[in-house]
């Protein structure tokens, strides 16, 4: 029998929870310190068993998540330190940065325990266990930042239980974790309420601001309606990163005044252009049994009706598209499709066909 201990179980710790329950050998006990949210996870069938004791949870445990904000990490690892675990014992985290946590895991120095920090990098603007969803981490990266004193068997036994996520897993160092994150997670979330709360004050003078606000505002602002705990503990624990990230954050407002102030349209162009063809060169992650990746790349000359051509060869033949991307689009210049089909039958159909056209495809 597997017995996983989880401490905190929110979204991310419910989402773990319900990936590995009702697995062949596997048992999951959730921890909290307020009984009601112990009756809610019995409830709720997140976990197995639940309880208030933290000894209760941690004994004969082979894997403990915690799943607690950033700021608290360290007051469980010490908990943990003083507490009788299994020889062998795997400790993990799912916080949103990884430095600190790697560092205090370090200096404790866990007899029976091994430490692996882990982040998966799957969430939503939504907290608690009514957030949790079996889904959350398919197809998304998942950190993990062993150091040079894990056992590489300890790291094994932690891949193959995490394979019940269907992430895509993926060894980080701690430090570079918490600057890449800081970018392209942590920036964006600041920017989101700062954005929000710029127009907040204009519509409290006009509420035709809230009024008319529509799909841009709302594409752009989904994650400021995050957890607040949760971020105030991420941004405080990356506080270095953050301030060097907001000081390039301000050149690239004042590169917009500028373009303002001197009427550039070409430079701002520029901007859109260089911009949409970054984003589109982002990999799509669908979530979902239904929704599981299938994408293939085909080379296309710069010429009008090329999609068309494609789109019309698939669909004669009944092969069904669930996404087209153009990956590069700059004039005379050759350029990608992206393809995205719901299912392995079509996506092979549409490489039969696709080849038989003279078609180069990258799988
Ligand atoms: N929200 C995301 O998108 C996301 C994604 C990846 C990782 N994370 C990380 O996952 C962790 C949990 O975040 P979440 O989004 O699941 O939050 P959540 O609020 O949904 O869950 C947090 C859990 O911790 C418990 N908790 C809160 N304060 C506590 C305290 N002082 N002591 C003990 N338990 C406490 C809560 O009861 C809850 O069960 C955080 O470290 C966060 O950085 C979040
Ligand atoms: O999709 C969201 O709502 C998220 O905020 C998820 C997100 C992110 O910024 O991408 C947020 C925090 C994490 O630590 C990992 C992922």
């Amino acid at each position: 029998m597997i017995k996983i201990a989880i401490f905190g179980v929110g979204l991310i710790g419910g989402s773990l929870a319900l990936c590995f329950k009702g697995k062949p050998g596997v048992t999951v006990v959730g921890h909290s310190n307020n009984p009601h949210s112990v009756q809610k996870y019995m409830k709720r069938e997140v976990v197995d068993h639940a309880t208030t004791s933290m000894e209760e949870a941690v004994q004969d445990a082979d894997f403990i998540f915690l799943c607690v904000p950033v700021g608290n990490l360290e007051e469980y690892l010490v908990k943990l330190a003083n507490l009788p675990l299994k020889k062998g014992c795997i400790i993990t985290d799912v916080g949103s940065t990884k430095a600190s946590v790697a560092a205090c895991a370090s200096r404790l120095q866990l007899k029976d325990a091994h430490f692996i920090g882990g982040h998966p990098m799957a969430g939503k603007e939504k907290s608690g266990v009514e957030a949790a969803t079996s889904h959350l981490f398919e197809n998304a990266y998942y950190v993990l930042s062993p150091d040079e004193t894990t056992p590489e068997e300890a790291y094994l036994r932690l891949t193959e239980l995490l394979q019940w996520t269907r992430a895509i897993l993926v060894k980080v160092d701690p430090r570079l974790h918490d600057d890449v994150v800081g970018a392209i997670s942590h920036l964006p979330h600041i920017i989101a309420v700062a954005l929000v709360n710029q127009i907040a004050k204009y519509n409290e003078t006009n509420p035709l601001y809230q009024n008319l606000a529509a799909g841009g505002f709302r594409d752009i602002t989904r994650i400021a309606s995050s957890d607040p705990i949760i971020w105030r503990d991420i941004l405080i624990n990356n506080r270095d990163v953050m301030l060097k990230l907001l000081t390039d954050w301000n050149d690239e407002v004042d590169r917009f005044v500028e373009l303002l102030q001197s009427y550039d349209g070409e430079g701002i162009q520029e901007q859109f252009r260089t911009a949409s063809e970054f984003r589109s060169s982002l990999p799509e992650r669908r979530k979902g049994i239904l929704t599981s990746v299938f994408e293939v790349y085909v080379d296309v000359p710069d010429h009008p009706g090329i999609i068309g051509q494609i789109t019309m060869l698939l669909g004669n033949h009944k092969v069904n598209l669930s996404n087209i991307h153009i990956i590069e689009s700059r004039e005379g210049i050759h350029g990608a499709l992206r393809l995205s089909f719901r299912d392995e039958a079509h996506m092979d159909k549409a490489i039969e066909l696709l080849k038989k056209e003279n078609y180069t495809v990258h799988v």
